[in-house]
Protein backbone atom coordinates (compact mmCIF):
# COMPACT_ATOMS: atom_id res chain seq x y z
CA UNK A 1 0.00 0.00 0.00
CA UNK A 2 1.07 3.12 -0.74
CA UNK A 3 2.27 5.40 2.08
CA UNK A 4 0.38 8.19 1.55
CA UNK A 5 -2.78 5.95 1.60
CA UNK A 6 -1.14 4.02 4.84
CA UNK A 7 -2.74 6.34 7.28
CA UNK A 8 -6.70 5.96 5.88
CA UNK A 9 -5.99 2.15 5.67
CA UNK A 10 -9.54 1.61 7.82
CA UNK A 11 -11.11 3.93 5.33
CA UNK A 12 -10.15 1.07 2.77
CA UNK A 13 -10.99 -1.88 4.38
CA UNK A 14 -14.40 -0.51 5.66
CA UNK A 15 -14.86 0.23 1.73
CA UNK A 16 -13.47 -3.04 0.96
CA UNK A 17 -15.72 -5.02 2.82
CA UNK A 18 -18.67 -3.20 2.15
CA UNK A 19 -18.21 -3.57 -1.69
CA UNK A 20 -17.33 -7.41 -1.01
CA UNK A 21 -20.55 -8.16 0.89
CA UNK A 22 -22.58 -6.58 -1.96
CA UNK A 23 -21.16 -8.00 -4.43
CA UNK A 24 -21.57 -11.50 -2.55
CA UNK A 25 -25.39 -10.72 -1.62
CA UNK A 26 -25.80 -9.60 -5.60
CA UNK A 27 -24.07 -12.42 -7.08
CA UNK A 28 -25.33 -14.96 -4.88
CA UNK A 29 -29.36 -13.90 -4.76
CA UNK A 30 -29.56 -13.70 -8.07
CA UNK A 31 -28.71 -15.76 -11.79
CA UNK A 32 -25.84 -14.63 -13.46
CA UNK A 33 -26.84 -13.28 -17.12
CA UNK A 34 -25.47 -15.37 -20.04
CA UNK A 35 -22.95 -13.38 -22.28
CA UNK A 36 -25.49 -13.43 -25.43
CA UNK A 37 -27.63 -11.30 -23.29
CA UNK A 38 -25.50 -8.94 -21.65
CA UNK A 39 -25.48 -5.14 -23.04
CA UNK A 40 -21.60 -4.30 -23.53
CA UNK A 41 -21.80 -1.03 -23.88
CA UNK A 42 -23.91 -0.41 -20.40
CA UNK A 43 -21.99 -2.69 -18.55
CA UNK A 44 -18.58 -0.97 -19.80
CA UNK A 45 -19.48 2.45 -19.20
CA UNK A 46 -21.39 1.86 -15.71
CA UNK A 47 -18.06 -0.54 -15.17
CA UNK A 48 -15.31 2.54 -16.44
CA UNK A 49 -17.56 5.13 -14.10
CA UNK A 50 -17.44 3.49 -11.36
CA UNK A 51 -13.53 1.96 -12.07
CA UNK A 52 -13.08 6.44 -12.39
CA UNK A 53 -14.44 7.11 -9.17
CA UNK A 54 -12.86 4.16 -7.11
CA UNK A 55 -9.62 6.51 -8.95
CA UNK A 56 -10.78 9.62 -7.44
CA UNK A 57 -11.02 8.33 -4.00
CA UNK A 58 -7.58 6.77 -3.75
CA UNK A 59 -6.01 9.89 -5.52
CA UNK A 60 -8.38 12.42 -2.62
CA UNK A 61 -6.97 9.97 0.15
CA UNK A 62 -3.41 9.74 -1.02
CA UNK A 63 -3.03 13.59 -1.40
CA UNK A 64 -4.58 14.77 2.12
CA UNK A 65 -4.10 14.11 5.72
CA UNK A 66 -7.06 13.04 7.90
CA UNK A 67 -9.45 15.43 9.12
CA UNK A 68 -12.69 16.53 8.58
CA UNK A 69 -12.45 17.32 5.03
CA UNK A 70 -11.09 13.89 4.18
CA UNK A 71 -13.53 12.20 5.65
CA UNK A 72 -16.28 14.29 3.46
CA UNK A 73 -14.76 13.61 0.75
CA UNK A 74 -13.72 9.98 1.31
CA UNK A 75 -17.24 9.38 2.48
CA UNK A 76 -19.22 10.70 0.00
CA UNK A 77 -16.60 9.39 -3.20
CA UNK A 78 -16.82 5.92 -1.35
CA UNK A 79 -20.91 6.42 -1.00
CA UNK A 80 -20.84 7.48 -5.05
CA UNK A 81 -18.56 4.64 -6.03
CA UNK A 82 -20.73 1.86 -3.99
CA UNK A 83 -23.42 3.26 -6.06
CA UNK A 84 -22.21 2.89 -9.23
CA UNK A 85 -20.67 -0.53 -9.00
CA UNK A 86 -24.32 -1.21 -7.25
CA UNK A 87 -25.37 0.02 -10.39
CA UNK A 88 -22.71 -2.52 -13.17
CA UNK A 89 -23.25 -5.30 -10.94
CA UNK A 90 -26.92 -4.88 -12.27
CA UNK A 91 -25.70 -5.72 -15.62
CA UNK A 92 -23.94 -8.63 -15.04
CA UNK A 93 -26.93 -10.26 -12.67
CA UNK A 94 -30.64 -10.67 -12.49
CA UNK A 95 -32.00 -10.75 -9.77
CA UNK A 96 -36.08 -12.20 -8.84
CA UNK A 97 -38.40 -9.44 -8.51
CA UNK A 98 -38.61 -10.09 -4.79
CA UNK A 99 -35.09 -8.16 -4.25
CA UNK A 100 -36.39 -4.74 -3.89
CA UNK A 101 -32.83 -3.33 -2.00
CA UNK A 102 -30.67 -3.03 -5.23
CA UNK A 103 -33.53 -0.78 -5.92
CA UNK A 104 -32.71 2.05 -3.60
CA UNK A 105 -29.21 1.29 -2.95
CA UNK A 106 -27.80 2.34 -6.04
CA UNK A 107 -30.01 5.65 -5.96
CA UNK A 108 -29.91 6.38 -2.39
CA UNK A 109 -25.56 5.32 -2.17
CA UNK A 110 -25.60 7.85 -5.12
CA UNK A 111 -27.03 10.58 -3.89
CA UNK A 112 -25.66 10.51 -0.38
CA UNK A 113 -22.11 10.60 -2.06
CA UNK A 114 -23.20 13.60 -4.06
CA UNK A 115 -24.69 15.03 -0.67
CA UNK A 116 -21.31 14.94 0.88
CA UNK A 117 -18.87 15.13 -1.64
CA UNK A 118 -20.94 19.04 -1.76
CA UNK A 119 -20.14 19.58 1.73
CA UNK A 120 -16.62 18.27 1.76
CA UNK A 121 -16.20 20.69 -0.80
CA UNK A 122 -17.77 23.09 1.14
CA UNK A 123 -15.17 22.54 3.73
CA UNK A 124 -12.25 22.25 0.98
CA UNK A 125 -12.62 25.52 -0.63
CA UNK A 126 -12.66 27.26 3.15
CA UNK A 127 -9.26 25.21 3.85
CA UNK A 128 -7.90 26.19 0.60
CA UNK A 129 -8.71 29.96 1.91
CA UNK A 130 -6.74 29.80 5.24
CA UNK A 131 -3.97 27.64 3.36
CA UNK A 132 -4.22 30.67 0.29
CA UNK A 133 -3.40 33.53 3.48
CA UNK A 134 -0.43 31.19 4.55
CA UNK A 135 0.99 30.77 1.24
CA UNK A 136 1.10 34.79 0.49
CA UNK A 137 4.77 36.28 -0.69
CA UNK A 138 5.39 32.20 -1.69
CA UNK A 139 2.96 32.74 -5.20
CA UNK A 140 1.18 35.92 -6.72
CA UNK A 141 -2.28 34.29 -7.54
CA UNK A 142 -0.66 31.61 -9.53
CA UNK A 143 -0.06 28.09 -8.59
CA UNK A 144 2.03 25.88 -10.37
CA UNK A 145 3.22 23.04 -8.55
CA UNK A 146 5.64 21.64 -11.64
CA UNK A 147 7.53 24.81 -10.35
CA UNK A 148 7.75 24.06 -6.33
CA UNK A 149 11.35 24.41 -4.97
CA UNK A 150 12.30 20.56 -4.01
CA UNK A 151 14.41 22.11 -0.81
CA UNK A 152 12.19 25.48 0.15
CA UNK A 153 8.68 25.57 0.65
CA UNK A 154 8.38 28.21 -2.37
CA UNK A 155 8.56 28.20 -5.99
CA UNK A 156 11.82 28.42 -8.29
CA UNK A 157 13.67 31.20 -10.37
CA UNK A 158 11.77 30.56 -13.70
CA UNK A 159 8.11 31.02 -11.65
CA UNK A 160 9.80 34.31 -10.52
CA UNK A 161 10.48 35.56 -13.92
CA UNK A 162 7.28 35.01 -15.28
CA UNK A 163 5.30 36.51 -12.27
CA UNK A 164 7.83 39.37 -12.64
CA UNK A 165 6.97 40.05 -15.86
CA UNK A 166 3.36 39.88 -15.19
CA UNK A 167 3.68 42.25 -11.76
CA UNK A 168 5.94 44.37 -13.31
CA UNK A 169 3.40 45.60 -16.02
CA UNK A 170 0.95 46.01 -13.82
CA UNK A 171 2.58 48.19 -11.84
CA UNK A 172 3.69 50.15 -15.06
CA UNK A 173 0.08 50.53 -15.62
CA UNK A 174 -0.39 52.49 -12.29
CA UNK A 175 2.86 54.27 -12.75
CA UNK A 176 4.26 52.83 -9.91
CA UNK A 177 7.79 51.62 -9.55
CA UNK A 178 9.13 47.84 -7.88
CA UNK A 179 12.50 47.24 -6.21
CA UNK A 180 13.73 43.53 -6.17
CA UNK A 181 16.38 42.51 -3.86
CA UNK A 182 18.57 39.73 -4.12
CA UNK A 183 19.52 37.92 -0.99
CA UNK A 184 22.56 35.68 -1.24
CA UNK A 185 23.56 33.80 2.07
CA UNK A 186 27.69 34.78 2.55
CA UNK A 187 30.25 31.89 3.05
CA UNK A 188 27.54 29.03 2.87
CA UNK A 189 29.89 26.65 1.22
CA UNK A 190 31.25 26.39 4.75
CA UNK A 191 28.31 25.25 6.52
CA UNK A 192 27.71 22.66 4.08
CA UNK A 193 31.41 22.25 4.79
CA UNK A 194 31.54 21.92 8.45
CA UNK A 195 28.17 20.79 9.03
CA UNK A 196 27.14 18.24 5.99
CA UNK A 197 24.78 18.65 3.13
CA UNK A 198 21.73 17.81 4.99
CA UNK A 199 22.63 20.66 7.69
CA UNK A 200 23.13 22.94 4.64
CA UNK A 201 19.57 22.27 3.52
CA UNK A 202 17.68 22.83 6.54
CA UNK A 203 19.63 25.77 6.75
CA UNK A 204 18.34 26.84 3.38
CA UNK A 205 14.76 25.76 4.09
CA UNK A 206 14.77 28.09 7.55
CA UNK A 207 16.37 30.86 5.66
CA UNK A 208 13.79 30.25 2.97
CA UNK A 209 10.68 30.42 5.70
CA UNK A 210 12.14 33.50 7.26
CA UNK A 211 12.00 35.41 4.48
CA UNK A 212 8.46 34.13 3.22
CA UNK A 213 7.44 35.60 7.09
CA UNK A 214 9.28 38.64 6.99
CA UNK A 215 7.48 40.51 3.31
CA UNK A 216 4.36 42.22 3.16
CA UNK A 217 1.80 40.30 1.61
CA UNK A 218 2.06 41.22 -1.43
CA UNK A 219 5.15 40.80 -2.33
CA UNK A 220 7.10 37.73 -4.04
CA UNK A 221 10.22 35.53 -2.59
CA UNK A 222 11.52 32.57 -4.62
CA UNK A 223 14.69 30.60 -4.67
CA UNK A 224 17.16 31.15 -7.07
CA UNK A 225 19.68 29.12 -7.00
CA UNK A 226 21.94 27.85 -4.24
CA UNK A 227 22.40 29.84 -1.67
CA UNK A 228 20.07 33.20 -3.64
CA UNK A 229 16.92 34.19 -3.01
CA UNK A 230 15.04 36.88 -5.10
CA UNK A 231 12.44 39.19 -3.91
CA UNK A 232 9.90 40.85 -5.59
CA UNK A 233 8.30 43.93 -3.89
CA UNK A 234 5.30 45.70 -5.88
CA UNK A 235 5.05 49.58 -5.98
CA UNK A 236 8.09 50.11 -3.58
CA UNK A 237 10.30 52.90 -4.31
CA UNK A 238 14.09 52.67 -3.70
CA UNK A 239 14.01 53.86 0.40
CA UNK A 240 11.41 51.66 1.04
CA UNK A 241 13.28 48.93 -0.99
CA UNK A 242 16.40 49.38 1.29
CA UNK A 243 14.48 49.37 4.63
CA UNK A 244 12.73 45.51 3.58
CA UNK A 245 16.16 44.40 2.70
CA UNK A 246 17.59 45.86 5.93
CA UNK A 247 15.19 44.26 7.44
CA UNK A 248 15.12 40.70 6.10
CA UNK A 249 19.02 40.99 6.93
CA UNK A 250 18.55 41.45 10.98
CA UNK A 251 15.76 38.74 10.54
CA UNK A 252 17.90 36.21 9.46
CA UNK A 253 21.16 36.95 11.04
CA UNK A 254 19.35 37.26 14.05
CA UNK A 255 17.70 33.83 14.34
CA UNK A 256 20.00 31.52 13.00
CA UNK A 257 18.86 28.36 14.46
CA UNK A 258 20.95 25.35 15.49
CA UNK A 259 22.43 22.58 14.19
CA UNK A 260 20.79 18.67 15.02
CA UNK A 261 23.68 18.31 17.63
CA UNK A 262 22.43 21.70 19.38
CA UNK A 263 25.21 23.61 17.65
CA UNK A 264 24.50 27.42 17.42
CA UNK A 265 24.68 28.39 13.63
CA UNK A 266 26.14 31.72 12.72
CA UNK A 267 24.43 33.32 9.52
CA UNK A 268 25.31 36.43 7.56
CA UNK A 269 23.36 37.42 4.29
CA UNK A 270 24.05 40.02 1.94
CA UNK A 271 21.01 41.79 -0.04
CA UNK A 272 21.36 44.06 -3.49
CA UNK A 273 18.23 46.24 -3.83
CA UNK A 274 17.62 46.82 -7.86
CA UNK A 275 14.47 49.22 -8.90
CA UNK A 276 12.83 48.83 -11.69
CA UNK A 277 11.17 52.45 -13.27
CA UNK A 278 7.37 52.41 -13.16
CA UNK A 279 8.02 53.16 -16.92
CA UNK A 280 10.11 49.91 -17.38
CA UNK A 281 9.30 47.36 -20.43
CA UNK A 282 8.13 44.26 -18.52
CA UNK A 283 10.55 42.03 -20.74
CA UNK A 284 13.55 43.89 -19.46
CA UNK A 285 12.65 42.93 -15.64
CA UNK A 286 14.82 39.77 -16.50
CA UNK A 287 17.85 41.57 -17.42
CA UNK A 288 17.04 43.38 -13.50
CA UNK A 289 17.06 40.36 -11.86
CA UNK A 290 20.19 38.85 -13.32
CA UNK A 291 21.64 42.74 -12.85
CA UNK A 292 20.24 42.27 -8.90
CA UNK A 293 22.18 39.09 -8.23
CA UNK A 294 25.37 40.34 -9.95
CA UNK A 295 25.38 43.17 -7.72
CA UNK A 296 24.44 41.21 -4.74
CA UNK A 297 27.58 39.04 -5.28
CA UNK A 298 29.88 42.51 -5.65
CA UNK A 299 28.68 43.29 -2.75
CA UNK A 300 31.38 42.80 0.21
CA UNK A 301 29.81 42.41 3.70
CA UNK A 302 32.16 43.31 6.69
N1 LIG B 1 23.08 22.15 1.26
C1 LIG B 1 22.96 22.64 0.03
N2 LIG B 1 23.96 23.33 -0.52
C2 LIG B 1 23.81 23.84 -1.75
C3 LIG B 1 22.64 23.68 -2.49
N3 LIG B 1 22.79 24.30 -3.69
C4 LIG B 1 24.02 24.82 -3.69
N4 LIG B 1 24.66 24.56 -2.52
C5 LIG B 1 25.99 24.92 -2.10
O1 LIG B 1 25.99 26.31 -1.85
C6 LIG B 1 27.33 26.76 -1.95
C7 LIG B 1 27.32 28.06 -2.68
O2 LIG B 1 28.62 28.46 -2.81
P1 LIG B 1 29.01 29.96 -3.08
O3 LIG B 1 28.20 30.44 -4.27
O4 LIG B 1 30.47 30.06 -3.11
O5 LIG B 1 28.36 30.70 -1.84
P2 LIG B 1 29.07 31.08 -0.48
O6 LIG B 1 29.82 29.96 0.12
O7 LIG B 1 27.95 31.66 0.36
O8 LIG B 1 30.09 32.16 -0.93
P3 LIG B 1 29.87 33.73 -1.02
O9 LIG B 1 28.48 33.93 -1.56
O10 LIG B 1 30.92 34.22 -1.95
O11 LIG B 1 29.99 34.23 0.36
C8 LIG B 1 28.13 25.67 -2.67
O12 LIG B 1 28.97 25.06 -1.71
C9 LIG B 1 27.05 24.69 -3.14
O13 LIG B 1 27.52 23.36 -3.09
C10 LIG B 1 21.58 22.92 -1.91
O14 LIG B 1 20.49 22.73 -2.46
N5 LIG B 1 21.78 22.44 -0.64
Amino acid sequence: MSMHLKPHRSSLVLLLIITLSITAAIWFTGTPKPVAALHRNDLFAEGASAALVLCWYLLVLAARPRGRVTTLLGVGLGSLFVGMWTDALDELVTLPATTGWTDWLEPSASLLGLLTITAGIYLWHREQLALNHLLRTRESGVRDHFQLDGLVPMHRAAYFREQAVDLVAQQRRAGAPCALIAVDMVGFHAINARHGFDEGDRVLNRVGQLLALNLRPTDLVCRDAGDRFSVLLPATDQAMGEALAAELREAIEATPGYTAAGERLSLQVRTAVHMVPAGNDSASIVNAIAAMHRRSAATIRP
